[in-house]
């Protein structure tokens, strides 16, 4: 909790109490996915951002004049009875794999919201009454090698538009940089079960910036493909975002409007990544 208080950030989170071996399975469920041949993930296959499953590629094609060296799996997680049916049956050990690690998940996220709320001074519940039901999405992203990884990225600078996310980069090959003081890059380096956790645009908004989301990107290279599987927990859609009125100082105006994250995500998807925060366009009154 004391490194809460004093870290604006929270980075590697080792003792995450997520077993190695499911991380393992979680990984090597991903990547079998993959390698599934082309006319098998087709079925999946949308550009349509409200589609509850579906496999992806780059970020945004409908939106994007420069595309990206991705492709990802995109699930919506949470109850997991409702969209569990509909996931992939094949690789056939997916469903029981995922399932167990978005649940595994979502109580990590949840002990990380409670602490979060108190390191800011705020009851242990705080953010999770505000964010009311919270939705879970999951992004298995995959990096196919690229030859030319210089022109591209697997995804440019971005923060997330959610609350939280929970990434298990893939232990072996780096790639996820993040980036210190506006203009320095910095390579989060490849470690075995470690879960990288990035605070999204909503807390930034709940604290009247006192957290930031961190922006984020991914880069490719020409030897090794790359995998990552990020699971983010979103406010649910009505919930109400507004600054903690006890982290406004008296007199002082809320740095951030309320909106629901209804219109937060909407707008997110409406746009391009790489532009500016989109917190941005909720500032003010
Ligand atoms: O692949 C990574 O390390 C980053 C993934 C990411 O930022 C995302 O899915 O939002
Ligand atoms: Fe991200």
């Amino acid at each position: 909790m004391k490194a809460l208080c004093e870290k604006p950030r929270i980075e590697n989170v080792t003792n995450h109490g997520i077993a190695e071996e499911l991380l393992e399975k979680v990984m090597a469920v991903a990547l079998e996915f993959f390698r599934l041949p082309p006319e098998e993930k087709e079925k999946l296959y949308s550009d349509e951002p409200s589609k509850k499953i579906r496999l992806s590629t780059s970020f945004n094609v409908r939106k994007e004049t420069v595309h990206n060296w991705r492709d990802y799996l995109r699930l919506h997680c949470h109850p997991l009875e409702e969209f569990v049916p509909e996931w992939p049956s094949n690789p056939a050990q997916f469903k029981e794999i995922m399932s167990t690690y978005c649940r595994e998940v979502r109580q990590l996220g949840l002990r990380l919201l409670g602490a979060i709320s108190v390191s800011l001074g705020l009851e242990e519940d705080y953010i999770e009454k505000v964010l009311g039901e919270q939705e879970q999405h999951m992004a298995v992203n995959y990096y196919p090698r690229c030859p030319e990884p210089d022109l591209t990225y697997g995804l440019p600078k971005h923060t997330d538009p959610n609350a939280l996310t929970i990434l298990l980069p893939d232990p072996h090959v780096a790639g996820l940089q993040v980036l210190r003081d506006g203009d320095q890059w910095i390579v989060v380096n490849p470690r075995p079960n470690a879960l990288v956790v990035n605070l999204g645009d909503q807390i930034q908004a709940l604290s009247n910036g006192t957290y930031k989301s961190v922006w984020h990107r991914a880069v490719v290279n020409a030897v090794q493909e790359r995998m990552s599987v990020a699971s983010f927990m979103c406010p649910c859609n009505s919930a109400v975002i507004s600054p903690a009125r006890k982290l406004v100082a008296d007199g002082d105006a809320p740095v951030y409007r309320s909106f629901t994250y209804d219109e937060y995500y909407k707008k997110f998807w409406s746009r391009n990544l790489d532009q500016e925060h989109c917190l941005e366009l909720f500032k003010g009154q």
